[in-house]
């Protein structure tokens, strides 16, 4: 257990961020504690897997992929335990080798949409973004990046260093120069926390500014999402949580001690209704929001549990 409390609590505390990699950490995660329950009756092991789960669901709780990976290890139809922690092993061995290969499928899916010599805007962190973008690259497409800062956590760096090692060129702005640097835009290519069942995408906070300065100044809106980043409970209608966070990441807490009357609102993640969402780039295929259900129903099933 030991290992997996290490690995929920960097995957809280955002050592590992990135809705995909926190989705395979938390996987391989639940396989590797699987495999030290051997000696345990079966019971007791689903009870032991179901906190485990339970543990790394909750260490954050707006990125589906979480849950969707969760889910996807965890389930097992054995009756005795090690035939229960070989199907878990190779659950968790397919969905990261899935997931893996998911990336490499976005960015070839996604780079037939980047026209040579685009400037393409992108917010936050997201290898499956960044796949799209590189791969475009790659092709020979002269392309060239603005890069939002996304404040607070300042993912814009990890994004700014990743393209320059790559050799494209890049432009830094501090998110509120979103609306005014739209007009240098040809596209803008995102990466996705959750998509709804309606097709809304739930990604990093300044992701529906982009999305409504997009629509304004008639540029695309390009989500590269996949499959797993979809979510089937919002089928029942649940909404997808948005994380609130602490406000230390926001300003400094001896400053903010100094003036009782303010407090600090810290949400992580907004919501771009689909109308503002031009195509969805998985792994399987470019799709219109709109066919969101039937990603759900093809490729994460819709029997659900209704608690
Ligand atoms: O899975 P990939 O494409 O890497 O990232 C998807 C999304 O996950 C990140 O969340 P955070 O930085 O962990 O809060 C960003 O919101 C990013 O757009």
């Amino acid at each position: 257990m030991d290992d997996l409390l290490t690995t929920a609590e960097k995957i809280r505390s955002m050592e590992i961020r990135g809705a995909g990699r926190i989705a395979v950490a938390a996987s391989a995660a639940l396989r590797n504690y699987a495999l030290t329950l051997g000696s345990l009756d079966i019971e007791e092991f689903n009870i032991k897997i179901e906190e485990a789960a339970k543990v790394l669901v909750n260490t954050r709780p707006t990125a589906v992929s979480l849950p969707n990976a969760v889910m996807l290890t965890k389930k097992h139809t054995s009756l005795t335990v090690p035939e229960a922690i070989d199907e878990i092993v190779a659950s968790s061995d397919r969905f990261i080798k899935n997931a893996t290969e998911a990336l490499g499928k976005i960015g070839r899916i996604g780079a037939e949409r980047i026209r040579d010599g685009d400037v393409i805007l992108t917010h936050c962190n997201s290898h499956a973004a960044l796949s799209i973008i590189k791969t475009a690259f790659d092709q020979g497409k002269r392309i060239s990046v603005i890069a939002t800062e996304s404040r607070p956590r300042r993912q814009g760096f990890i994004t700014i260093k990743e393209l320059s090692d790559h050799g494209i060129p890049t432009t830094l702005i501090v998110d509120s120069a979103v609306r005014l640097t739209m007009k240098e835009v040809d596209l803008v290519v995102v990466g996705a926390d959750s998509i709804s069942v309606n097709g809304a995408l739930i990604n990093k906070i300044g992701t529906s500014q982009l999305a409504l300065a997009a629509q304004e100044a008639r540029k695309n809106v390009i989500v590269a999402a996949e499959t797993y980043k979809f979510s089937p409970r919002t089928l029942l209608g649940e909404m997808v949580e948005i994380e609130d966070r602490s406000a230390d990441e926001v300003i400094d807490p001896k400053l903010l001690k100094e003036m009782p009357n303010v407090k600090v609102k810290n949400p992580g993640f907004d919501v771009t209704p689909a109308e503002y969402i031009d195509l969805i780039i998985t792994e399987v295929g470019a799709f219109p929001p709109a066919m969101a259900f039937a990603i759900i129903r093809d490729y994460l099933g819709i029997e659900l549990d209704h608690h």
